[in-house]
């Protein structure tokens, strides 16, 4: 575990694994921390160097003082791989962090090797969409809107077959900070990387869940085709997180690619 400093913000991150080995680093969705891709890290274990940190306004880091961009969110991404002295790392990317890995790839190109597009897009959502997420945090509470969020996160059988996780996991969404998540929202209605993504050089995968209910399939297959020699795969039997429902799946998918990629 450990802490950096961006401004008078403290930004939580921690290193896994041998420090001499080639570098992933892992960016978060919205309304979730770093402990999503806990189950994976075993099928990883002594071949890379694993790198995790909880988003603004996640986890144990703090909300920032006013708006802050997908670009912000992209500063601090390099931010930490700054503090693990890390020049170049694979980006694995889950839905807003996935715009974090393209913002990554495309406006600090250096310092990304390879892209793991999980669940996300160029552009996530609408502009409608966000304001509504925005105003039922502010006026009701994360709570509130957990339910129908779960509906997305999982697959059917695993809201039907796995009640103490799904409660555990509602935990970690409820504890998110109100004001963080809604900043996470409005940097979600700003971002629109749709005529940029073109640009992206490195090689690149993008998954999903086949039960996504926030980046369906075909929404993500549509970014895929966006991106130069971009890679895409659907993941049987998960929903939005297949970190947490297919974690040796996803993670064998990843390690394909990124030998592939030449990142090994
Ligand atoms: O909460 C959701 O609906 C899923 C999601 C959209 C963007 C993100 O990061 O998570």
């Amino acid at each position: 575990m450990a802490f950096l400093l961006r401004g008078e913000r403290v930004l939580h991150w921690r290193s896994d694994g041998p420090t001499d080995r080639p570098a992933v680093v892992f960016a978060n969705s919205l309304g979730t921390d770093f402990r999503i891709w806990d189950a994976m890290l075993p099928a990883f274990a002594g071949r890379y160097r694993l790198i995790r940190y909880d988003k603004a306004g996640h986890g144990l880091s703090d909300t920032a003082a006013g708006p802050h961009a997908l670009e912000d969110h992209v500063e601090d991404l390099l931010a930490v791989l700054d503090a693990a002295e890390v020049q170049a790392a694979a980006v694995v990317g889950l839905s807003f962090g996935g715009l974090i890995a393209q913002g990554g790839a495309l406006w600090a190109p250096g310092r990304v090797a390879a892209l793991v597009l999980c669940d996300t897009a160029a552009r996530i959502g609408s502009a409608t969409l966000w304001e509504a997420r925005i105003a039922a945090v502010q006026t009701s509470g994360l709570a509130a809107i957990a339910d129908s969020i779960l509906e997305r996160w999982f697959s059917a059988a695993f809201r039907r077959d796995r009640a103490v996780e799904l409660a555990g996991w509602r935990n970690m969404l409820v504890r998110t900070p109100a004001d963080g998540y809604a900043a996470t929202c409005a940097a979600i209605r700003e971002a629109d990387l749709t005529g940029a993504v073109a640009a992206i050089r490195v090689p690149t995968l993008c998954l999903v869940g086949d039960e996504d209910g926030a980046t369906p399939p075909d929404v993500v297959r549509a970014t895929a085709a966006l991106i130069p020699g971009a890679r895409f795969e659907i993941i049987p039997g998960a929903g939005h997180l297949p970190c947490i429902e297919q974690p040796a799946l996803l993670a064998d998918l990843i390690l394909h690619h990124l030998g592939e990629a030449g990142h090994v």
